[in-house]
């Protein structure tokens, strides 16, 4: 998977770099260019925002940037790769706008599968709420592009521009408002790079997540047995498979029950033993 980041502060993107997503950058199992978007403005001033059309507070950012920034990730996709895929973190605050452009060229032109259109994702307050459904279907994309909006948003144009060249996805995190899209960006690029086959080293282990059947998690422990007076339960230290998995699939059910009852309600595959543990 080829991952873009496009943004004011491209230097936000920084901690992509570290654990297990910039593990999986060194091993080639992930592609990510950051860009800086005033790389891709047209005046000395490098001006992406200006004020509201119809009046309103804040500013808006402006089109065209955008618009060159876009062009620039899509034509480096269409065109045939020979640049071994290089993490450019950090690197795009430096260089200078015409090596930005060029190398976000060269760059993301080397390991773009000609596969179907990038999925260009606008983080966006007004956007469905990104959930881990959204982030198994992201798993399986060629290219993501992640637009990040500062100030009040992106010239709305820029989104209908963009529908012919990418698969267009506003996107929102959660029911609150951030100051801009990086961190959103983040969160999303982490929950779906972690469900690229050899990103996480034991994929065993996102088998009983949260959310990934419908539950949330079990509750977990580790040595010592006895901690400050308070014990490991007694069934996670008996051997007995069969017990510890229904011990743990009736606190998965407890535990959703208590906590997200709207995601209780969507199950429809409970069975005889879970409806014991919810009575
Ligand atoms: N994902 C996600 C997000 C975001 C998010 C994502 C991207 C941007 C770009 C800019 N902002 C800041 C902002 C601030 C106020 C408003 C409302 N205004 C009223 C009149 C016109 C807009 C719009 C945006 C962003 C916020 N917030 N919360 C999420 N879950």
């Amino acid at each position: 998977m080829r991952i873009d980041v496009v943004s004011i502060f491209p230097e936000y993107l920084e901690g992509l770099r570290l654990s297990l997503i910039g593990k999986a950058i060194d091993q080639g199992l992930l592609e990510l260019g950051v860009h800086d978007l005033r790389a891709f403005t047209v005046d000395r001033h490098r001006t992406v925002d200006d004020t509201p059309y119809g009046g309103g507070a804040g500013m808006v950012m402006k089109a065209e940037p955008w618009a060159l920034a876009l062009e620039r990730i899509l034509d480096a996709a269409a065109a045939p790769g020979s640049l071994a895929p290089r993490d450019r973190l950090g690197e795009a605050d430096e260089a200078a706008p015409a090596d930005e452009a060029a190398a976000a060229d060269a760059e993301t032109a080397d390991a773009v599968t000609a596969a179907g259109k990038p999925v260009l994702i606008v983080p966006s307050p007004a956007g469905p709420v990104f959930d881990q459904r959204t982030a198994e279907e992201l798993a399986h994309a060629d290219h993501l592009v992640f637009a990040c909006g500062r100030y009040e948003g992106i010239d709305q144009r820029v989104l209908d521009w963009a529908q012919e060249r990418f698969e267009c996805r506003p996107m929102s995190i959660g029911d609150y408002v951030l100051n801009g899209g990086e961190v959103a960006s983040m969160v999303m690029i982490e929950a779906v790079t972690r469900l690229i086959p050899g990103v996480i080293g034991n994929p065993e282990s996102l088998a009983e997540e949260s959310h990934e059947d419908g539950l949330l998690e079990y509750p977990i422990y580790t040595k010592p047995a006895s901690w400050r007076g308070h014990e490991v339960p007694e069934v996670l230290l008996s051997g007995n498979h069969q017990a510890i998995a229904r011990w743990r699939r009736d606190r998965r059910l407890e535990r959703t029950a208590e906590v997200r009852p709207d995601l209780l309600a969507r199950l429809d595959d409970l069975d005889r033993g879970d409806r014991e543990a919810l009575d």
